[in-house]
């Protein structure tokens, strides 16, 4: 287990439940820059002469809140929660991409968030950038080589044509999310955020990509699902956490928080 950053590691007992992230009271703050109440309008110079003070042109997001939760080796768990509810925030923080305002998160390995960690270009061609998103995995050249025909066949890509040697800028964006899904889901993963990459593609690609997710967390790994999808969530996660204005308002079996979540939004 290592602090976000630092690489401290704790004992793992034989037979108990490793834990791969904990958030511990987990605050994240934006701050805006250059807002300025809408700096350079009418409205914004009648607030500055109304206040009689120079507005500071920061604002601040307040977007996670005190988010408290331990993560185990297995485990899929789903991310929902109405727009804007913080959940791709919290994945960020997870992944080490946004700092702590307060509190902490540890982590087990090192986490992949997808779509980030996968750094692909949209000027290369969905060939290069499989090897470029497997590189940047951390996948040697032989290992990209040998895995490469499984990941154009998952993408489905090549279903209807050549698309592989186009750029990916020709791509749907479909076509695209596939595609990282592809790349990311070829490596086995300590933990593994997926960001609502199974909106996207189509029914069949959407079973594969359930199958595949239940298959990497069989590997040990921890998956991470955010999604508008409930009937995603539910069928490829065990547990959930329901995120409200940055609130974690529940976290537990799939089919209670679901159903409770179905309840109060109505969907
Ligand atoms: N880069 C940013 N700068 C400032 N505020 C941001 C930024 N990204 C997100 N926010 C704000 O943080 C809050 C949480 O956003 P976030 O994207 O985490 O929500 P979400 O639950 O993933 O939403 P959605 O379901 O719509 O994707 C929102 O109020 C949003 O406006």
């Amino acid at each position: 287990m290592a602090e976000q950053n630092n690489g401290v590691r704790a004992p793992e007992a034989a037979g108990a439940r490793i834990p791969t992230v904990i958030a511990d009271d987990l605050h994240i703050v934006y701050r805006v820059y250059g807002t300025g109440a809408g700096k350079g309008t009418a409205t914004a110079a009648l607030n500055r002469i109304v206040r009689r003070k120079p507005s500071s042109g920061v604002r601040e997001v307040h977007a996670v809140k005190g988010v408290s939760f331990t993560a185990y080796r297995g485990e899929s768990i789903g991310l929902i929660g109405s727009n804007g509810s913080g959940k791709s925030t919290l994945l960020k923080a997870v992944a080490g991409l946004l700092p702590a305002e307060r509190g902490k998160v540890y982590t087990h390995g090192q986490p992949s968030l997808l779509g980030v960690n996968a750094a692909l270009m949209n000027d290369l061609t969905g060939e290069k950038n499989v090897l470029l998103g497997g590189l940047a995995m951390g996948m040697s050249r032989e290992q990209v080589r040998d895995r490469y025909d499984g990941i154009v066949d998952f993408s489905g890509i090549n279903e209807k044509g050549d698309f592989i040697s186009l750029p990916m800028r020709t791509y749907s964006s479909g076509m695209s999310a596939r595609l990282k899904f592809s790349i990311a889901a070829a490596k086995d993963h300590d933990v593994l955020m997926i960001d609502e990459a199974l909106a996207t593609g189509d029914r069949s690609f959407q079973k594969r990509s359930e199958a595949r997710i239940r298959e990497l967390r069989k590997e040990a790994g921890t998956v991470f699902l955010v999604s508008h999808n409930n009937k995603s969530i539910r069928n490829t996660c065990e547990r959930v956490l329901w995120l409200e204005r940055g609130e974690l308002i529940m976290d537990g079996p799939t089919d209670e928080v679901v159903t409770a979540y179905e309840k109060q939004t109505g969907k």
